[in-house]
C-alpha cells in the first residue's frame, strides 16, 4: 500500500519497523502532538527511545498498529531519520 502520513488528519509513524497510525492520539498524547507530527515522516525509533516511555506507553501503542514496514522500501532520506519531517514519505507495507 502506498500512502502519505504526515498530517493531523492522518498521522502515522514507525518505531522498530512497525506502522502506527496515532491519528485517535494526537489530541491526548502526553508529549503533545507536535511530538508525534513532528515524528511522522521519517523513523521515530531514537525518538520514542529518548523519552523513556513506560510499559503502558507501549501498551497502548499497541492499539494503533498497523503494519510492519519492509525497510528496503523507505525512501533514503528517511532512513537517515531527518528532521524537519519529510513532506513527502512513501511507505510500502507488508
Ligand atoms: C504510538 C506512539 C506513542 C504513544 C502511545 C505514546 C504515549 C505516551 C505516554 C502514555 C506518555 C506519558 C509518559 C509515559 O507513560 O511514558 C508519553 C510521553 C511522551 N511522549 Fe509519547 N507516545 C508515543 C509516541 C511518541 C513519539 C514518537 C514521541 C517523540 C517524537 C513521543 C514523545 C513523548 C514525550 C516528549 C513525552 C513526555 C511528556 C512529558 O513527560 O512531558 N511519544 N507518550
Amino acid at each position: 500500500m502506498w500512502a502519505k502520513h504526515n498530517h493531523k488528519k492522518d498521522c502515522w509513524i514507525i518505531v522498530n519497523k512497525k506502522v502506527y497510525d496515532v491519528t485517535p492520539i494526537l489530541d491526548d498524547h502526553p508529549g503533545g502532538d507536535d511530538a508525534l507530527l513532528s515524528a511522522a515522516g521519517k523513523d521515530a525509533t531514537a525518538d520514542f527511545e529518548d523519552v523513556g516511555h513506560s510499559d503502558s506507553a507501549v501498551e497502548i501503542m499497541e492499539k494503533y498498529f498497523v503494519g510492519e514496514v519492509d525497510a528496503t522500501t523507505l525512501p533514503s532520506e528517511v532512513k537517515k531519520n531527518p528532521a524537519p519531517p519529510v513532506q513527502s514519505i512513501f511507505w510500502i507495507l507488508i
